[in-house]
């Protein structure tokens, strides 16, 4: 599978560090390389003669933005240079490029004097903001954001937090941002995302190689796979059966509560699973039966009565060994009944586990139940997914939603290692973490259109129709995520991000794998 990094500001310091030391590459060589592919991005999309304003800190950052500037002097464009911080502070490479300047003539202003520029560019901080911006740089970025011209940030937009897309006090909103060898989370998180305007990655000569055999900790599928997400899929059998396809087993809805059922059910169906057997209460049967009539059924009412439980449960279990893996959770609720079904289910059954809402607030109230999850994964050698949001996962985790929201990659690598399994923490941009795998996905596919009831019980059934399929737990996880957001995408492409609806997204399963095999 072709991958996408995300790096950290102290990973891409460290490549950078490995570049110039171990390979020996000039520190100036690399800077210019920024500098000139920066220069070119605006050479596409302005004239010569065009006026440039050049916005630099002390930071390598700053020196990248003059040598842009001096490369865009010399080829025409009219350039103004401003220093903000003291020169003295300045790093040495940032120091080298004032001396070139100055050997050109080219004065280096204090502050800013006109507020008519066709072109920013923003190299006041790079990924080396380390605290809030406050006083003169917080008034800077406030001053770039209020001229009227085209902003390029070099790197990232000076104010965003590069590991956490955090804005630290201000930031400024580019229309373009060039960065450099890999991005940076800093531009996927949100918010920062949202102030870079277009990304544009350029290599400048650290590769790789670079990783000295550590790859980065935050990866993600190469951009190719949005248009060729056949190629994610498990292979499929010309001569296959329903049976080969693999047997879904869906414990889900409660009274009133048959819409989930029935949304998990069929995306599983329509990710390629051959059989899909649905759990629930009796008053669901009829319902079910109208709108999804190729589900197989298994219904249970009084089961808070022993006698009754008695015999559902004998039900249950013929059906569990019947299913290659069972979802668990969507819609079931909190009562009794919904807490011994999901205890039988963890207990007793010996199949791969999806587990999503309200199965999940269960385990979030029992040590015991999390511990099962351990035994299941470590001595059974089941595969355990869990797909909570982020107010889910933060019950499980015992913090509250905004500490996930920052730190999102690392508790989920934390919750997966806790529980032996795959976590799926749900959000703007999903996170996947394994417990054996030290990387973790982050997830760059979907839109807030899928911010809808429901939709979170599509990715259950895509998750489960993919295991059923023989995929293994981490991979079943991260392209069902990936897919996930892909059928938002091109949801919201036919009716726009307003109109998305969950059984929206099930449907584009009818396109989207179309091109099954062909691109491989
Ligand atoms: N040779 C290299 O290492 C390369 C570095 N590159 C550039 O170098 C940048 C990173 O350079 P640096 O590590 O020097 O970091 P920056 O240029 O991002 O800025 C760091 C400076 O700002 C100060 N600072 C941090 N937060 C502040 C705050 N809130 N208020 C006031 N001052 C603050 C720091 O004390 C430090 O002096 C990258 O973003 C990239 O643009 C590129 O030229 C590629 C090659
Ligand atoms: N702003 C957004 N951008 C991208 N994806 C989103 C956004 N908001 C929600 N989603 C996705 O939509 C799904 C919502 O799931 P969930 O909260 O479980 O919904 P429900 O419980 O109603 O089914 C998750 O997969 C989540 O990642
Ligand atoms: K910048």
């Amino acid at each position: 599978m072709e991958k996408k990094y995300f790096v950290t500001s102290a990973e891409m310091k460290k490549y950078d560090k490995t570049t110039i030391e171990h390979f020996e590459v000039p520190s100036l060589v690399l800077m210019e390389r920024a500098a000139l592919e920066t220069a070119e991005e605006i050479e596409k999309r302005f004239k010569k003669g065009s006026r440039v304003l050049v916005i630099s800190g002390t930071g390598n950052n700053g020196g990248d933005g003059i040598a842009v500037g001096r490369i865009l002097m010399q080829r025409g464009y009219e350039v103004d240079f401003v220093l903000i911080g003291e020169q003295a502070k300045c790093s040495k490479e940032t120091r080298r490029q004032l001396d070139i300047i100055a050997k050109y003539e080219c004065p280096m202003k204090s502050k800013i004097e006109s507020m008519e520029y066709d072109i920013i560019i923003d190299a006041l901080f790079g990924i080396g903001l380390s605290r809030n911006v406050e006083g003169i740089y917080k008034n800077c970025i406030e001053t770039m954001n209020d001229i009227c011209g085209f902003i390029v940030s070099v790197d990232i937009p000076s104010g965003i937090n590069a590991d956490t897309g955090e804005v630290m006090n201000a930031a400024v909103k580019a229309d373009i941002t060039v960065t450099f060898a890999y991005e940076k989370l800093g531009h996927i998180l949100y918010p920062g995302c949202e102030y870079c305007g277009e990304v544009l990655c350029k290599d400048i000569g650290i590769t790789d190689e670079s990783f000295l055999g550590e790859e980065p900790l935050v990866y993600s599928y190469a951009d190719r796979y949005k248009e060729q997400a056949a190629a994610l899929m498990p292979a499929r059998n010309r001569g296959g059966n329903k049976g080969t396809f693999g047997k879904v087993l869906v414990v889900a809805g409660s009274r009133n509560m048959s819409g989930a059922c029935e949304l998990c059910a069929r995306s599983a169906y329509r990710i390629g699973a051959g059989m899909v057997k649905i759990v629930t209460p009796e008053e669901n049967r009829e319902i079910i039966q109208k709108n999804l009539p190729e589900a197989l059924l298994s219904t249970y009412s009084d089961a808070e009565k022993p006698e009754a439980w008695e015999v559902f449960s004998q039900d249950l279990k013929e059906s569990m060994k019947w299913a290659d893996c069972i979802v668990i959770g969507p819609g079931i609720g909190k009562s009794g009944t919904a807490h011994r079904l999901f205890e039988y289910t963890v207990k007793e059954s010996a199949k791969d586990l999806v587990i999503d809402a309200d199965g999940l607030n269960l385990l979030a109230e029992s040590e015991e139940l999390q511990e099962s999850l351990r035994t299941a994964a470590l001595r059974e050698g089941r595969q355990i997914i869990i797909t909570p949001h982020v107010a889910e996962f933060a019950r499980l985790y015992g913090c509250k939603p905004e500490e996930v929201k920052k730190d999102i990659i690392s508790k989920t690598k934390k919750l997966a290692d806790r529980l032996c399994g795959t976590v799926v923490c749900k959000d703007a941009r999903t996170a996947v973490a394994h417990y054996e795998e030290r990387c973790v996905y982050l997830n760059v596919t979907g839109n807030d259109g899928m911010a809808t009831a429901g939709s979170g019980d599509v990715l259950a059934g895509i998750i489960a129709g993919l295991l059923a399929q023989g995929g293994k737990g981490r991979e079943a996880a991260l392209t069902g995520v990936f897919l996930h957001g892909r059928l938002g995408d091109l949801a919201a492409e036919k009716t726009g991000r307003y109109a998305v609806m969950a059984g929206d997204l099930t449907e584009q399963l009818k396109y989207i794998l179309s091109d099954e095999g062909k691109r491989r």
